[in-house]
């Protein structure tokens, strides 16, 4: 008989999102997503970091002050990097899971490149104005929103 506890794709797809989070550096908020096509094959993976180049040690990490001395125009997004990672081929009807609820500029990049659901985790930003646009392009441009179930299964790997 087959195994009975195996992850399930939606286990599996977030599971990747939250692993890759791991890579970021950013202090406060990592952020994971992973790109799965129609046939639930992993089309693309990211997590936000600074741009190629640009040094994650001579790059601020702060959230507050002077607006150049902050991450925020800097840090590319996690969706942004999964988007732009995806090596050939394109992204139509693909669905992206990720553990934080697209901000408004994720969620153009995720709309143009014809990404069709979003599976997400935490929507600690929800009472934004970037969330509630988001939330307006994704509804308008027929994306399917979907918050991720939580099953409270521990994965542990020992590395
Ligand atoms: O759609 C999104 C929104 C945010 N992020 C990243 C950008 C930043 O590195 C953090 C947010 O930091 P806070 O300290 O919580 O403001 O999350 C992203 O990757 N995707
Ligand atoms: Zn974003």
């Amino acid at each position: 008989m087959k195994r009975q506890d195996y992850l399930s794709w939606d286990e599996y797809f977030m599971g990747i999102a939250h692993l890759s989070a791991r890579r970021s550096k950013d202090p406060s908020t990592q952020v994971g997503a992973c790109i799965v096509s129609e046939e639930n094959k992993i089309l693309s993976v990211g997590y936000n970091g600074m741009p190629t180049g640009c040094s994650d040690d001579d790059m601020p990490w702060d959230r507050e002050g002077d607006f150049l001395e902050t991450k925020y125009p800097f840090v590319c997004h996690a969706e942004l990097n999964a988007i732009l990672n995806r090596s050939t081929g394109s992204l139509k009807n693909a669905r992206i899971y990720v553990s934080l609820f697209p901000c408004n500029e994720c969620a153009k990049a995720i709309i143009q490149s014809g990404i069709k659901e979003v599976i997400y985790g935490d929507d600690k930003y929800a009472d934004t104005d970037g969330v509630r646009a988001s939330k307006k392009m994704f509804n308008m441009a027929g994306v399917k929103l979907r918050r991720y179930e939580n099953t409270n299964r521990l994965v542990k790997i020992e590395l």
